[in-house]
């Protein structure tokens, strides 16, 4: 089974795959995928400068990951330019990490917060799970973390697809604004009886 897991910014995405890892599920982390082709050495950073050029570039890591997030989350073209480089080689990536699971029948869970907004893994996903969350306590939770403000993370929510739109897109939802997390892992494991998806055997060397 391939769990997509998707929601707006700091709706709870990774503590929810945190969940499912410790129940055995292999977990495909994308933003984690993103920030590896765009380290030192990435290999997406020679298209990322053929378009935006070398002042994206920082001199250690790779990427200046605070001024393209500026550049992209104010102009749409550059937003777009921006995925379209990344996006296929994250999913080159998502697929290469899946392949030993899919081997063994082990259920794995995508970690993609644009899930919504980007078509091509609709298709990639045989169950969509939404961690749905109240605008309010996003920005509360989203700016509580260290280097973030409020506005940055409005502008981030305002990039993003509408919790309408992800509604609409999901198979399930849960309304993570309100759970304690033991009650957002009872929901969770409904989640898991509900789809037929049974608890695998947690190995420690898988990442
Ligand atoms: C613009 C970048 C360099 C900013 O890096 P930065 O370290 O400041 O932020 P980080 O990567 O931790 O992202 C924070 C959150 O922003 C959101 N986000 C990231 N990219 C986008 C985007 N293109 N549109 C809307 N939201 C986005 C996600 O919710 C993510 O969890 C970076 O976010 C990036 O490379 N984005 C494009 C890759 C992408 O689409 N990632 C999402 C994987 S599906
Ligand atoms: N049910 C909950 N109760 C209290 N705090 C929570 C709950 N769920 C998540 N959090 C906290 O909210 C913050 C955001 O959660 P998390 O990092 O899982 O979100 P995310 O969707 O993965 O974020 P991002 O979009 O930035 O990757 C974290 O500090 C997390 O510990």
């Amino acid at each position: 089974m391939h769990i997509g897991l998707t929601g707006g910014i700091a709706s709870g995405k990774s503590t929810v795959a945190s969940w499912w890892k410790a129940r055995g599920a292999l977990l495909v982390d994308t933003d984690a995928l993103a920030r590896e082709l765009t380290q030192a050495g990435g290999e997406a950073l020679p298209a990322i400068v053929q378009r935006f050029g070398s002042s994206v570039l920082h001199p250690e890591l790779g990427l200046d990951r605070a001024q393209l997030r500026q550049l992209v989350l104010s102009h749409e073209g550059a937003r777009r330019d921006l995925e379209a480089i990344l996006h296929p080689l994250i999913q080159a990536r998502a697929a290469a990490q899946a392949a030993p699971a899919q081997a063994d029948g082990r259920p794995i869970v995508f970690d993609v917060p644009l899930l919504v907004e980007s078509r091509a893994w609709r298709c990639q996903v045989d169950r969509v799970l939404l961690i749905d969350c109240d605008e309010a306590v996003q920005l509360q939770r989203g700016s509580a973390r260290p280097g973030w403000t409020v506005a940055q993370v409005q502008a981030i929510m305002a990039a993003q697809a509408s919790r309408a739109q992800r509604r609409a897109a999901a198979d399930a939802t849960l309304d993570n604004s309100r759970l304690s997390l033991e009650q957002l892992h009872q929901s969770l494991q409904a989640v898991a009886v509900h789809w037929g998806i049974r608890q695998w055997p947690v190995e420690e060397s898988r990442p």
